[in-house]
């Protein structure tokens, strides 16, 4: 456990970690020390010549100096290491997450992600402070004290020895079934997480189906589940606690009644058989606390094995020397791509080119492989056969940091930072001035929004960008694109309706975009599919027909019936109803 908990700081942050706890470690030998040392003061103490326990008292007051100060600086470090180590889990959790494919963030991982981010790492964050530290005085002092026995009373040091294999035993097996609980009931409390985030999201939804409550509900399942599995969880522990607890009292007695035995038999004289006593009770004590800090290291150890197990995750291979795309010239060729290994291709022998300065309108029915498409343009994903190249060089040749220089992408949902509006488009180039960003916002219609926000660009958006509507945070995401300078632009169109004049504005930023660059757009609105230079039709995955948009008109194939339907859909219009007369 420790192995891994060091593994899952990184080097950098395990040393202070092992000064920390051998500190500790030392602190827990002290302890010992000190309680062996009251032997040889108590036995001389109550015996004849009581002056004879002066250089012990000695000894024992200088070792348990040493012990107060070793103490109060491993607590010292051991709080200063919690802090550190929560640091450095937080550090080394988000530099491993920007290298994963995005693909990776499925719903149920960000829901495990939240946990482990923060329930995950207050955790381990106790190991250094409240757990390993008081279980090494449980292991350690012990062991110390039956060392020292073995020298002062050998029938006693062999009875406590086998006492502490007897309790080793105990922990270990009650351990064992409250650890196997343990990790049901974080699974279970992990999917009751998810489905409240979910919940809380879904709120518009669920109002707007008339769904206040969730009785029943997959919400109601997961927290009846969470509540169930600690039942049981707690069905398991407390007897585990209990048996533990109760074979440390039993330790506790038979070593008294050994004692007394002993003693009675006139092994023991009674200054030896108190200060025996006063060394069982003492040692015995910590031992009593062993089960409680145990339950804690294994939910920590279960918690740092899953922390291992992100950082664990591969991440897209970086190629040794990045290569540079010469242009913006896109292509696809023989692509096969499956979301699963041996599962349905989502992309499947997908072939196409996009040159700068040319607009590609890529259309298809839901589920035909569009965003997919543009997924693995941007490398989220790595196809499984064929070649995405951008500028003539393999995306897996370019480095990450290059191809995102190189292609933005302008998902339909966009997110938005909680910041201000001019912050969010300075995303994209920290650096860049105000006539920048006036310059790009001039270029795909943010002007107009920010002029009628309250305070213009220094307007608060709110969390995703909640406060402004999907149009104006896609005209954030295109400035952000813009700023960025990248020679190609992958324009995922909203699906959601928009009104006459957001839908000239789309297409003309689009045509504009594509005047200086490689611009590729899923397109939902025949407005946008007739201006393109070209147009790709997704068909499950396949590429059905490609060219200009009058050539497939005149070919009356599935691009026709596409643009039909659609034009048939926007054709629907809700009216109100005529007055009665
Ligand atoms: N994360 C995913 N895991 C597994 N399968 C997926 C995933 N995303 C998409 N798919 C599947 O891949 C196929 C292509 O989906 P894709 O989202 O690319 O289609 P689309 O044309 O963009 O659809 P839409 O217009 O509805 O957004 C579909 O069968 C879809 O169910």
């Amino acid at each position: 456990m420790i192995r891994t908990f060091l593994r899952v700081l990184g080097p950098d942050h395990a040393r202070p970690v092992v000064v920390s706890l051998s500190l500790s470690a030392l602190t827990a030998v002290l302890h010992g020390l000190v309680i062996a040392l009251l032997v040889p003061v108590l036995t001389r103490l109550l015996g004849p010549d009581p002056a004879a326990a002066l250089p012990w008292t000695g000894a024992l007051v200088a070792v348990a100096a040493v012990y107060a100060v070793v103490r109060s600086l491993a607590l010292a470090r051991s709080f200063r290491v919690g802090g550190e180590v929560s640091r450095a889990l937080h550090h080394r959790l988000a530099d491993h997450l920007v290298r994963l494919p995005v693909g990776w963030f499925t719903g149920p991982r960000l829901g495990e992600l939240t946990h482990l981010a923060t329930t995950g790492v207050v955790r381990s964050t106790s190991l250094p402070v409240h757990v390993l530290p008081p279980l090494a005085d449980a292991v350690l002092t012990p062991v110390v004290a039956l060392v020292a026995l073995a020298f002062l009373q050998w029938q006693l040091a062999v009875a406590t020895a086998v006492g502490l294999a007897v309790l080793a035993v105990v922990h270990t097996w009650s351990g064992r079934a409250v650890a196997r609980d343990d990790a049901a009931r974080d699974a279970i409390a992990d999917e009751a997480s998810d489905r409240v985030l979910e919940h809380a999201r879904a709120q518009q939804v669920l109002r707007a189906a008339g769904r206040t409550d969730d009785r029943g509900g997959a919400l109601d399942r997961a927290l009846a589940a969470e509540h169930a599995a600690s039942r049981r969880l707690l069905r398991t522990a407390v007897p585990a606690l209990v048996a533990y607890s109760a074979a440390v009292r039993v330790l506790l007695t038979v070593l008294l009644a050994l004692t007394v035995h002993l003693t009675l038999g006139g092994t023991l004289d009674g200054p030896a058989a108190v200060a025996l006593l006063v060394l069982v009770v003492r040692f015995v004590q910590p031992l009593s606390t062993a089960a409680e800090h145990g339950a804690a290291l294994r939910l920590s150890g279960h918690v740092l094995t899953r922390v291992a197990a992100v950082l664990d995750a591969d991440p897209l291979p970086e190629p040794a020397v990045a290569a540079v795309p010469a242009d913006g010239t896109v292509e696809l060729v023989d692509v096969r791509f499956a979301y699963t290994p041996g599962g349905p291709p989502a992309l499947d022998g997908v072939s196409l080119r996009a040159q700068p300065g040319t607009l590609t309108a890529v259309v298809g029915a839901s589920g035909s492989g569009k965003s997919t498409l543009t997924a693995v343009l941007a490398r989220f994903f790595d196809v499984d056969a064929g070649q995405v190249l951008v500028g003539g060089v393999d995306v897996r040749q370019i480095g990450s940091r290059e191809l995102a220089r190189h292609v933005a992408l302008v998902p339909q949902d966009v997110y938005l930072f909680d910041a201000t509006v001019a912050e969010n488009v300075r995303v994209a180039a920290p650096g860049a001035t105000d006539a920048d960003l006036a310059a790009v916002a001039a270029r795909c219609g943010l002007d107009a929004v920010v002029a009628e926000l309250p305070d213009g660009w220094a307007t608060r958006v709110g969390e995703g960008g909640s406060s402004l509507s999907g149009g104006q945070r896609q005209r954030v995401a295109i400035a952000r694109a813009l700023l960025k300078d990248a020679p190609v632009i992958v324009l995922d169109e909203a699906t959601s309706a928009l009104d006459a004049s957001n839908e000239a504005l789309l297409t003309r930023t689009a045509l504009d975009l594509a005047r200086d660059r490689t611009v590729l757009v899923v397109a939902h609105r025949p407005a946008t599919v007739r201006v393109a230079d070209t147009v790709v039709v997704l068909d499950e995955g396949c590429v059905v027909e490609q060219g200009t948009p009058a050539q497939l008109a005149a070919a009356d194939g599935p691009y026709a019936r596409l643009l039909r339907d659609r034009e048939r859909a926007q054709g629907w219009r809700l009216v109100p109803s005529p007055e009665p007369v």
